[in-house]
């Protein structure tokens, strides 16, 4: 999928508008791109960026987050969901991730876990390469990234 810089413009205008409704595969790509651009890598040295778009149109991104005590380093996507439930976003419609591996990379199992407290496993995830637009964007599901859900129905009391 390509298009001209200006269609994305229009998009992305669309979008802030609150148009553009439901998700898009290019705007979600364009926006993971901003955040990735945003990573604090400096040990990993992969930044990634994430886009979540939600139910009432806003998108909210992150990036991800080294620190120097390595197991505290966050992902991108898990950045993306704390911000956005900080600010009482809650419902989703689309997330969209990118790094700048050619090859799309899939959410890690504890975003994945994070993830699926908040989002429907039919949410799309547009698995974003890091050459876009020359490859083309996958995209999946969370039910399919995480089918053997650990449900947290016995936990809610
Ligand atoms: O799905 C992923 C995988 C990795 N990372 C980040 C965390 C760390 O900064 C770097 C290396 O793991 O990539 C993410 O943000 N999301
Ligand atoms: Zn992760």
């Amino acid at each position: 999928m390509s298009v001209s810089s200006a269609e994305r413009d229009g998009l992305i205008r669309a979008a802030f508008e609150g148009k553009l409704y439901p998700p898009d595969a290019l705007l979600m790509s364009h926006q993971c791109s901003v955040a990735k651009d945003r990573a604090y890598s400096p040990y990993s040295h992969f930044p990634v960026g994430a886009a979540l778009l939600a139910k009432d149109g806003a998108i909210i991104r992150g990036c991800s987050v080294d620190n120097v005590i390595y197991s505290e380093t966050i992902c991108a996507e898990r950045v993306a969901i704390v911000k956005a439930v900080s600010d009482g976003v809650t419902d989703f419609r689309a997330l969209a991730v990118t790094s700048n591996l050619f090859s799309a990379i899939t959410p890690c199992g504890l975003c994945r876990q994070v993830l699926h407290e908040f989002c429907d496993p039919r949410m799309a995830i547009f698995l974003v390469p890091g050459d876009y637009p020359s490859s083309d964007v996958r995209e999946t599901t969370l039910g399919k990234l995480f089918p053997a859900l650990a449900g947290h129905s016995a936990m809610v009391h």
